[in-house]
């Protein structure tokens, strides 16, 4: 569950960006749209407790996620979102599993190397588990990716533009991709999003629109 109230924010010598107050239920899909510059990634970064509100909060999945601090705070979001970013913040220096590991040193856990066999399995990786990012093509590191978000079963999933350079067949299996992804570890779904495809593919989704300049 995702509710938002208040919630404001500005950048430096920057216009308040406002946003709408919403509740998303538990494993609900919320489609987040507006043109550039409207606020998407900044949504997505004070849902993700990475931005601080100018004012409002934020709560997810019980926790209202300002009042933590610090450490306390990445912990939780290592813990309990998965972030699935347009670009995709692989190690270059590191195979896939181990990309995957970095999640639990992230979330101070210990690395439970079964977990990352079984992530990598479900989305069809494991054949790929000692290769470097550099040796996948777009799509097996946009999976990667989305292994690494879903391995600790968050309860939210944020997903930025998944499907801007794909093709209707790509975009086609990507959603389903998310979908089952999020579905199998009970998350609700955040997509951000411009294409018409998207807004077509997943009709009953909620939709948070958001004005030019955060007007909302
Ligand atoms: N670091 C920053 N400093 C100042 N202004 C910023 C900064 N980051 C974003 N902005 C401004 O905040 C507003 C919202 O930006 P944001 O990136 O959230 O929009 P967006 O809807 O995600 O855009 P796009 O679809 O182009 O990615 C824009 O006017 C942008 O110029």
């Amino acid at each position: 569950m995702i509710e938002t109230r208040g919630l404001a924010f500005s950048y430096p010598q920057a216009p308040v960006l406002s946003f709408p107050d919403l509740v998303v239920p538990h494993g609900g899909t919320l489609l987040l749209r507006g043109p550039s510059g409207s606020g998407k990634s900044t949504w997505l970064a004070l849902v993700a407790g990475l931005l601080t509100p100018a004012s409002g909060e934020v709560v997810v999945a019980g926790q209202t996620v300002h009042t933590l601090a610090g450490a306390a705070r990445d912990r939780w979001r290592a813990r309990c979102l998965g972030f699935l970013p347009q670009k995709l913040f692989l190690s270059e220096a590191l195979s896939v599993a181990d990309n995957l590991a970095l999640v639990f040193f992230a979330a101070g856990l210990p690395v439970d190397r079964g977990a990352i066999g079984r992530a990598l399995s479900a989305l069809d990786l494991s054949s790929l588990a000692e290769r470097k990012p550099s040796q996948l093509s777009g799509g097996q590191a946009q999976r990667v990716a989305l292994a690494r978000a879903l391995l600790l079963q968050p309860k939210v999933l944020l997903v930025d533009e998944p499907t801007a350079s794909l093709d209707d067949e790509a975009c086609a299996a990507a959603l389903a991709l998310l979908q089952r992804g999020a579905a199998e570890v009970g998350a609700t779904l955040v997509i951000s999003t411009h294409d018409a495809r998207v807004v077509q593919a997943l009709p009953a989704a909620q939709t948070l629109r958001l004005a030019r300049e955060g007007v909302a």
